[in-house]
C-alpha cells in the first residue's frame, strides 16, 4: 500500500459499478479497498481480478469472532495475496493473536498482509458509546485501550478516526500504523459518520493512510475529487 495515496472504499453493489467506476481512472495503480457489500456480491476472484490489474487491496472484512474461527478465516485470507485485512479489536487480545497466527500459517512465498483492528467504529459517536455500548468515560479513552491492545497482540495497527491519530502514536509508537476513514472535506458530517476530519487535518495529526468512500465514489467527477484529496493529504504528509 502506497502511503502517499488515499485508499478509495470501492462501496458498489456489483462487479459492473466497481470496473465502470475504475475506468475513470485509467490505468492508474490504486489503494482500493473492497468491503461487504462488494465482496459479498463477488468474492475472491474480483479481489484477485484488483490485483493482476496491478491495485493493492485492503479487504475489510472485519472479522469478529472466536479465536478459531478467526484463525482459520484468516489462514485462507493470508492465499488471496491482498495488501491488509482486519479484525474488530473488542474480539479481544487471543482473538487478535489467533489472527495473527492464522495469517503467518497461511502466508504464501512470505507475503503477510498488513493486520489491523476495527477499535471505535468512526461512526460512532461518544454518546452512542456511552448509553448503547455501556462503556464510560471519552472515546478517545476507549479507542486508546483498543489500540493498546491490539498492539499487546502484536498486530500491526488499528482503524480509528483521524482525530485519535497523534494520541494512538503518542500511546503506542510511531510505528504503529493508523488507517483513518471518517474523512470529509469539510468539517461538518451530513450522513452516518461521527468522528470526521479533512484529509489535510487528517495528515496533520498523524493517520498514515486516509479512507475515502463517498467524497469520491459519490462525487459529480470522481477523479477530480480524488486528485484534490490526493493534493490536500500529500501537502501535510510528514
Ligand atoms: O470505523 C470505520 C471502519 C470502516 N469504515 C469503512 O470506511 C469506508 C468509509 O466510507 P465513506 O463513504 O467515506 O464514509 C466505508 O467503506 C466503511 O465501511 C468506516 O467508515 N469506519
Amino acid at each position: 500500500m502506497n502511503k502517499q495515496k488515499p485508499i478509495i472504499a470501492l462501496d458498489f453493489a456489483t462487479k459492473e459499478a466497481a470496473i465502470a467506476f475504475l475506468n475513470l481512472f485509467k490505468n492508474e495503480s490504486l489503494n482500493l479497498k473492497v468491503g461487504m457489500e462488494l465482496f459479498y456480491k463477488t468474492g475472491m476472484d474480483f479481489v484477485q481480478y484488483l490485483k493482476e490489474e496491478g491495485h493493492s487491496v485492503f479487504l475489510d472484512l472485519k472479522l469478529h469472532d472466536i479465536p478459531n474461527t478467526v484463525k482459520s478465516a484468516m489462514k485462507v485470507l493470508a492465499q488471496s495475496g491482498v495488501d491488509m485485512v482486519n479484525v474488530h479489536a473488542s474480539g479481544g487480545v487471543k482473538m487478535m493473536q489467533a489472527a495473527k497466527e492464522g495469517l503467518e500459517e497461511g502466508a504464501l512465498n512470505n507475503h503477510k498482509p498488513l493486520l489491523i483492528a476495527v477499535t471505535q467504529l468512526t461512526s460512532t459517536s461518544q454518546t452512542q458509546m456511552n448509553e448503547e455500548q455501556q462503556i464510560l468515560g471519552a472515546i478517545q479513552d476507549s479507542v486508546q485501550n483498543y489500540a493498546t491492545l491490539t498492539q499487546k497482540a502484536g498486530l500491526d495497527g488499528v482503524v480509528c478516526s483521524p482525530l485519535e491519530a497523534s494520541l494512538i502514536k503518542e500511546a503506542t509508537s510511531n510505528k504503529f500504523l493508523t488507517i483513518t476513514p471518517g474523512i470529509r472535506l469539510t468539517s461538518k458530517s451530513n450522513d452516518d459518520q461521527t468522528r470526521i476530519m479533512t484529509p489535510r487535518d487528517a495528515a496533520k495529526n498523524g493517520s498514515d493512510y486516509i479512507v475515502v468512500g463517498r467524497p469520491i465514489t459519490q462525487a459529480l467527477d470522481p477523479v477530480e475529487a480524488y486528485q484534490y484529496i490526493l493534493k490536500e493529504w500529500q501537502a501535510e504528509l510528514k
